[in-house]
C-alpha cells in the first residue's frame, strides 16, 4: 500500500484526522475492574494504564500479546561541533550490535518477549549542520517519515521506537527549545558523557542552532533541527495511531520526536505513555511540558528504546490482571459491603 503522504502537509493533515479511543470499551473496562478481587484502586496506576489500553485496542479486555520494538538509527552533521563524548562511527558499529544481538536493548526486548527490528537510514550521509542550516529537507524528512511508518507491523499490539544517533540529545534538546522555549541551558544535558565545559560548549551549539532554524511548528521543527532517526521515530508513532497500536515513549530523544507530532497537532500523543524518566535533565521537563507522568524512574541515559521495552512488562502486567483477575462472585468472595447495607 503506498504510503498515504508525499509532504509535509499531506502528514500534518494525516495527523488531524487519526482515530482517538474506544470510550464504550474504557467504560466496560472501568466497570469489569471494579468487580476484581481486590480493593478498588489497590492496583494503583495499573488500573489507569489498563483502562487506557483497552480504550485504544476496542476490547475491554485486552491482553498483550505482540509488542514490537524498532530502533531506528542516524547520523547528525553538527557532530562536527564536538557536542558529544564519541565518534559518528559509533552509531553504524552499535547498529551491527544490535543486528548481532549485543546491546542493552537486545537483552531487554528479549525479556519482554518483544520483535526487535532495526533501521538504518543512511548512515553514510549525515544529516546537515543544524548549527548553521536545517538538518533535512522537507523531502528528507517526509522519507525518513516514511521508513518510520513502513516500520511498524500492523499486527503489533504495543509499539516502541528506540534510536541510536551519535550527536542526537543535540537535536532533541535544539526541538526542545525551538518548541517549548525558555533557554538552551534548560534542555542540554550530558549525553554519552561530557564534562562541565562540553555541556556548556553544547547548550551555545543548541542556541545556535535555534536561531539559524527560525522554523516553527512541530513537524517543520522536526525536519530542521531532527535527524533522520526522530523522523523515523515520529513516523512510526503516527503509523502505529493510525492502527490503534499503543506506544510507549523512551527517552529524552524519543519524547523530542513524539512532541514535535503534539506541536503540530494537539492530541497526537493521546495514544502515548511515558515509559520512563531519563537522567537526561531535559526529559522530565519535557514530559511535564506533555502532560506525561512516567511509569518508571530508573536513572538510565541510554536510550535505543531502552526504558520504554521496560515499561512494556508494566503494561503486560496490568492487563494480564485486568483481563486474568477472577471476580468477587466468580471466586466466592465476600464483597466490601455497599453504603445501603
Ligand atoms: C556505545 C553507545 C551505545 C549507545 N546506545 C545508545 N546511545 C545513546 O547515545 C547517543 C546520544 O548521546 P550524544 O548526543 O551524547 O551522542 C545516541 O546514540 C543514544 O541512542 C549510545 C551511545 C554510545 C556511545
Ligand atoms: O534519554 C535518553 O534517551 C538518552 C540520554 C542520554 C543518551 N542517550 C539517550
Amino acid at each position: 500500500m503506498p504510503t498515504p503522504f508525499v509532504t509535509l502537509s499531506d502528514f500534518s493533515a494525516l495527523l488531524r484526522d487519526l482515530p482517538g479511543p474506544d470510550a464504550g470499551s474504557i467504560a466496560t473496562a472501568r466497570a469489569r475492574d471494579a468487580t476484581l478481587t481486590k480493593p478498588p484502586g489497590a492496583l494503583g496506576r495499573l488500573e489507569e494504564v489498563a483502562a487506557w489500553y483497552c480504550g485504544w485496542r476496542g476490547d475491554a479486555r485486552a491482553r498483550v500479546c505482540a509488542p514490537q520494538v524498532v530502533v531506528f538509527a542516524g547520523n547528525h552533521g553538527v557532530v562536527a561541533q564536538g557536542v558529544s563524548a564519541f565518534p559518528s562511527e559509533v552509531t553504524a558499529q552499535m547498529v551491527a550490535n544490535f543486528e548481532a544481538g549485543g546491546a542493552a536493548v537486545n537483552q531487554l526486548a528479549g525479556v519482554a518477549g518483544a520483535r526487535l527490528d532495526v533501521r538504518a537510514l543512511d548512515l553514510d550521509r549525515p544529516t546537515g549542520d543544524i548549527a548553521t542550516g536545517p538538518a533535512m529537507s522537507e523531502a528528507g524528512c517526509v522519507a525518513a517519515l516514511t521508513a518510520g511508518w513502513e516500520a511498524v507491523d500492523p499486527g503489533a499490539d504495543l509499539f516502541v521506537a528506540g534510536e541510536m544517533g551519535i550527536g542526537n540529545t543535540t537535536s532533541a534538546a535544539a526541538i526542545a527549545l525551538a518548541i517549548h522555549g525558555g533557554t538552551a541551558a534548560d534542555w542540554v544535558g550530558r549525553g554519552t558523557g561530557l564534562d562541565d565545559a562540553g555541556l556548556a560548549h553544547k547548550a551555545q551549539v543548541v542556541a545556535r542552532a535555534v536561531a539559524a532554524n527560525p522554523a516553527r511548528g512541530g513537524l517543520a521543527v522536526l525536519a530542521a533541527l531532527g535527524g533522520r532517526e526522530l523522523a523515523a521515530m515520529a513516523g512510526a508513532i503516527a503509523r502505529a495511531r493510525s492502527q490503534r497500536i499503543p506506544v510507549l515513549l523512551d527517552g529524552f530523544i524519543c519524547t523530542a520526536a513524539a512532541a514535535c507530532l503534539e506541536a503540530e497537532v494537539p492530541g497526537a500523543l493521546d495514544h502515548a505513555l511515558a515509559a520512563h524518566v531519563s537522567a537526561e535533565p531535559g526529559h522530565a521537563r519535557l514530559l511535564d511540558r506533555l502532560g506525561k507522568a512516567p511509569l518508571l524512574s530508573l536513572g538510565l541515559r541510554l536510550g535505543e528504546g531502552s526504558g520504554a521495552v521496560l515499561g512494556i512488562g508494566v503494561v503486560q502486567s496490568a492487563l494480564a490482571c485486568h483481563s486474568g483477575m477472577a471476580s468477587f462472585s466468580e471466586a466466592g468472595i465476600s464483597g466490601a459491603p455497599g453504603p445501603e447495607a
